[in-house]
């Protein structure tokens, strides 16, 4: 694949937890600039600690990085800071929303455009442009964000991370907790949002069904290791993926034993 067209680059990355139990056993995906990637798996396959591997968050839960890179617009990112990866535009939403819950929608919103020294004016455009994308956000700016439902909460973290101006947007199970029909909201938000402004979107998913619709292509993770990459149309189509993961049949012992298609 052309360098050029590569956004970030996971090869061969080995992770582990207190330097005993082994979680990642040699990730490899890319994702192309302007697309949206789902990274799907199974409860403790592996995705949450690949997404933090990538925003180098591992070391605050001590786990480390043993073997493999990360490139992240052609620059191995293994080491650098996490505030520096915002800085160069790759943010994270993590797994749970972590709103600051004694702030209301609206502050939550500006801390997220904090790290960008933006001037007033800059921020006040920027608040305006996320309550164009999340209307229920502008009703609800002067609500505590504690006091505002599951899906509202998404939305001000998914908001927050949109204030800092990302080149890639990377989420961890933005479906969790919520109901199939705020779940279909946030997927075609973010659809939106790649489409109108390029936006590049990596985004971690037990929820395969409303993943593989939404997204260009798909890696599934098994066991720590990365089984299949393909296109979304194309996964959705095969039958162990809708038995395993769609839930349409008996599942098989493992999709990675039938993976046929080239590597993304
Ligand atoms: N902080 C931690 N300390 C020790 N082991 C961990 C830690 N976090 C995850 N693990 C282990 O690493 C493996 C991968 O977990 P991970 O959370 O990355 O999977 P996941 O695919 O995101 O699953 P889930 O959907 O449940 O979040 C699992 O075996 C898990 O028990």
């Amino acid at each position: 694949m052309a360098g050029k067209d590569v956004l970030l680059s996971v090869d061969g990355v080995k992770a582990t937890y207190n330097g005993a139990i082994t979680a990642l056993h040699g990730v490899s995906f890319t994702l192309r600039r302007g697309e949206i990637l789902a990274l799907l798996g199974a409860n403790g396959a592996g995705k949450t600690t690949t997404l933090k591997a990538i925003s180098n968050l591992l070391p605050a839960e001590r786990g480390e990085i043993t073997a493999g890179s990360i490139l992240y617009q052609g620059r191995d990112v293994t080491k650098a800071k996490p505030a520096e990866l915002v800085r160069a535009g790759l943010v994270q939403v993590l797994e749970g929303r972590h709103c600051f819950r004694n702030l209301t929608v609206e502050e939550n919103l500006i801390a997220g455009g904090l790290g960008r020294s933006g001037s007033r004016a800059e921020i006040a455009a920027d608040l305006e442009r996320i309550y164009a994308i999340f209307p229920r956000l502008k009703d609800k700016r002067r609500a505590l964000s504690g006091l505002a439902s599951g899906g509202e909460q998404q939305m001000v973290a998914i908001g927050r991370a949109l204030m800092s101006r990302p080149t890639l947007l990377v989420l961890d199970e933005p479906s969790m907790g919520l109901a199939p029909i705020i779940v279909q909201d946030i997927f075609r938000t973010l659809r939106r949002l790649n489409a109108e402004s390029g936006l590049s979107i990596l985004v971690a998913e037990q929820n395969s069904a409303i993943a593989l619709r939404y997204a260009d292509r798909a890696t599934i993770l098994e066991n720590g290791t990365a089984a299949l990459s393909g296109d979304a149309a194309e996964l959705r189509q095969r039958d162990d993926v809708k038995a395993f993961y769609l839930g349409q049949k008996a599942a098989p012992a493992s999709v990675s034993s039938t993976a046929s298609l080239p590597p993304a």
